[in-house]
């Protein structure tokens, strides 16, 4: 019998016609989350040709780019851009009668962290959204992937894409990972390996026992960030933990439907000898805390290792990267990162902003105190996980250390709101992007794990979480 991946088997469940013989097809897309930033033009473009959602309970938008973060909550947004894009969002959610969270809703949130908490988001699913890091929902056994603007237009109209199908690669994680030693820790150690384009073209499976054993949360983690290696989807076959996280959810199906479709969930895989394009192998026992030291999330390191050597790198395209990237984060080769001084922390982000990773955080951060002129931030991923961290006492720790404690939305990871730091500003963390200019212009960033960002904040500088006990 032909053997088959778990990508290839959801395209296939999700191929409406072959187009022509180019190898593109027409992908039935089950959902959507849509964002204030990426989607205007999408429906602009569904405006001018007078045509409608063809099925709007099929999506779901939230306010998260640009949105503030600030303690006490309004409707209004302080700057101009940002409130016209909100407006335009309400409008196209009223018109569109497509469910809106604004952000005085008690779901609001980052929009991969809404989706899977409301139930959007099923096993075997196919979602695709006006945003990169879509690939979280791989950690649900859904195929996730980002799409650019006129594909928006075309799902909503149509609830279809026009799609290629991608290149397998399989990432099997055996072994345990060590304490103190998380999924970010790994998925920042994989993308130093195969660099920042290594799955350029690949849908990634995730597979092995380190995989399995970890929470869904923490695969979301690495989902999410495969995106910073070029992936364009990942996918985790469905396990009982998958069904446990979403049972209940708010949108998920329920009853006889519920368990019908927890059996087709759990047998949702790869076939024992699937073939897949390209295979690669980590030892999570060897796993250990890694920063970056760069400006790509590849130019990461162990914190107990120094910034590597121009030296010893042969290719000079990689080697001029090298120095850019150096003279961008104000380091030399040889640095102990362990021994770099910080200025800012913050922990937030799709990648690392919901409850485990705040959880995380207070363990290290609970009878400690912030570094004198560290000014250190959170923000949790949703209005959900920030009820939840109060309900369990988790702002009194994170309060009590000298960290701010906000409303969600993007925030410092991309600084499209009033988050946003200054020149020569250098922060620990625990978002995706370490590019230039992200967290502000002249800004320096340092991705690491939410654990890792609050002991660098009490240290001061960058640190082995481990050796604070
Ligand atoms: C704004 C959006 C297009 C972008 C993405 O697609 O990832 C953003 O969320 C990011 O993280 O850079
Ligand atoms: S939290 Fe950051 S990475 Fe995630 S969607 Fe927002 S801007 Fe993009």
């Amino acid at each position: 019998m032909e053997q088959t991946t778990l990508y290839d088997k959801i395209v296939d469940a999700h191929t409406v016609k072959t187009l022509g013989d180019q190898g593109q097809l027409l992908l039935y897309v089950d959902r959507t989350v849509m964002n204030e930033y990426t989607s205007p033009q999408a429906f602009s473009g569904l405006r001018e040709k007078g045509l409608k959602a063809w099925r709007p309970s099929a999506s779901l938008m939230v306010v998260d780019h640009v949105n503030p973060t600030a303690a006490r909550r309004t409707r209004e947004m302080p700057d101009p851009g940002a409130a016209r894009q909100v407006s335009y969002f309400h409008e196209n959610a009223r018109d569109f009668g497509i469910e809106l969270l604004d952000i005085l809703d008690p779901r609001q949130g980052i929009e991969h962290v809404v989706a899977p908490e409301q139930g959007l988001v099923m096993p075997g699913m196919v979602i695709a959204a006006g945003d990169s890091h879509t690939t979280a929902y791989g950690a649900l056994g859904a195929l996730g992937f980002g799409i650019g603007t006129s594909d928006i237009e075309h799902y909503l109209a149509t609830q279809t894409l026009v799609y290629r199908r991608l290149k397998t690669m399989r990432v099997t994680v055996n072994g345990k990972l060590p304490l103190g030693v998380t999924s970010k820790d790994l998925v920042i150690e994989l993308i130093r390996r195969i660099g920042a384009d290594g799955a350029t073209g690949y849908a990634v499976e995730f597979a092995g026992d380190a995989i399995f054993e970890m929470s869904v949360e923490a695969r979301m983690t690495v989902c999410t960030m495969i995106v910073e290696a070029g992936a364009r989807g990942a996918v985790i076959g469905a396990d009982h933990k998958v069904i446990d996280y979403l049972r209940d959810r708010p949108r998920m199906v329920k009853g006889k439907l519920w368990d019908r479709a927890c059996a087709d969930w759990l047998n949702l895989r790869s076939d024992p000898d699937a073939r897949f394009d390209r295979e690669v192998v980590l030892n999570a026992n060897e796993a250990v805390p890694m920063v970056t030291w760069g400006t790509s999330p590849d130019q990461a390191c162990p914190v107990t290792a120094a910034i590597p050597s121009i030296e010893d790198i042969n290719d000079p395209i990689k080697r001029k990267a090298m120095q850019r990237a150096l003279d961008y984060m104000g380091l030399t080769p040889g640095t102990p990162m362990d021994s770099v001084p910080i200025s800012h922390a913050f922990i937030g982000s799709c990648t690392n902003s919901r409850i485990e990773d705040l959880r995380d955080a207070a363990r290290v951060l609970k009878d400690r105190k912030v570094a004198d002129g560290v000014r250190a931030i959170i923000v949790p991923g949703s209005t959900q996980v920030r009820a939840q961290a109060e309900a369990e006492g988790l702002d009194r720790i994170f309060l009590d250390a000298g960290f701010e404690w906000r409303q969600s939305g993007c925030s410092m990871c991309l600084a499209m709101n009033d988050d946003i730091l200054e020149a020569g500003d250098r922060c620990a963390s625990s978002t995706n992007r370490n590019f230039e200019g992200r967290q502000g212009p002249g800004a320096r960033t340092h991705l690491m794990s939410p654990a890792m960002v609050a002991a660098a904040a009490v240290a001061g500088h960058l640190t082995d979480v481990r050796t604070l006990g």
